[in-house]
């Protein structure tokens, strides 16, 4: 389910038409969605709950898991797929016991992160960013997939996705790094075409296509 990970709010998307960017990139193949509802323009209150139980719906329709960035009462109140949290968010460990068996993703980005996820319960963890990325103001200093290697050399054997500026052209780097699968936003939200560029990633044969 991490093979390609599609990650995005409604200010990712051009119009702010995130249902049917959404719509379009599950039919182009995605594995998974994210909830990240933020940043300036995002929803907030009752049109964020409303979007958001209307893009579970649509994900429990597909048969894409639905995880929510950050808002662990949204994730329970939409009977989510799973919750994803960074290292200044909720303690994932106090995630997981009120999430229960739902699936937890943690953010880490070195070895000593990533051992405190795994310990705490994550299923899998988000490493990035991978290259520059305009979508996340606040991301940390670009690590590049080299960092996938050294996680995996230090011997961890959790459930990576490389975040972070990844296109068609660069995901085979980040998965022959390590990663099992790659998360994206601006590839495929900001894309003329959603559905396109979702199959870009996920077509047999296709550049960025892993077995
Ligand atoms: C799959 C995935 N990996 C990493 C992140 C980043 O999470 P975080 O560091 O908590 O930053 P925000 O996304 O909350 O701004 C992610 N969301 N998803
Ligand atoms: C949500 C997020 N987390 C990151 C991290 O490094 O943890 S980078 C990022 C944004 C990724 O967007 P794009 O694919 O448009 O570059
Ligand atoms: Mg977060």
């Amino acid at each position: 389910m991490l093979q390609l990970y599609f990650v995005a709010g409604t200010p990712d998307c051009p119009g702010g038409d995130l249902a049917r960017v959404l719509a379009e990139a599950i039919r182009g193949g995605i594995t998974a969605y994210q909830f990240r509802e933020k940043g300036p323009g995002a929803l907030h209150g009752r049109a964020r709950f409303e979007l958001a139980a209307q893009l579970r719906e649509l994900c429990a329709s597909a048969g894409v898991p639905f995880i929510v960035n950050d808002d662990v009462e949204l994730a329970l109140a939409l009977s989510a797929d799973g919750v994803h949290v960074g290292q200044t968010d909720a303690p994932a460990a106090e995630v997981r016991r009120r999430i229960g068996a739902m699936l937890l993703g943690v953010s880490a980005h070195d070895a000593g992160e990533a051992r405190r996820a795994a310990a705490d319960g994550a299923d899998y963890l988000g490493v990035g960013p991978m290259y520059p990325t305009a979508t996340k103001l606040d991301a940390r200093t670009v690590q590049g997939p080299g960092v996938l290697s050294r996680l995996r050399e230090s011997g961890l054997m959790l459930p990576i996705v490389g975040i972070g500026g990844i296109t068609a052209a660069r995901a085979a780097a980040v998965t022959g790094a390590g990663a099992d699968g790659i998360a994206v936003v601006s590839a495929i939200s900001r894309a003329a075409d959603p559905f396109r560029a979702a199959q870009q990633f996920s077509t047999p044969g296709s550049l960025a296509y892993r077995d």
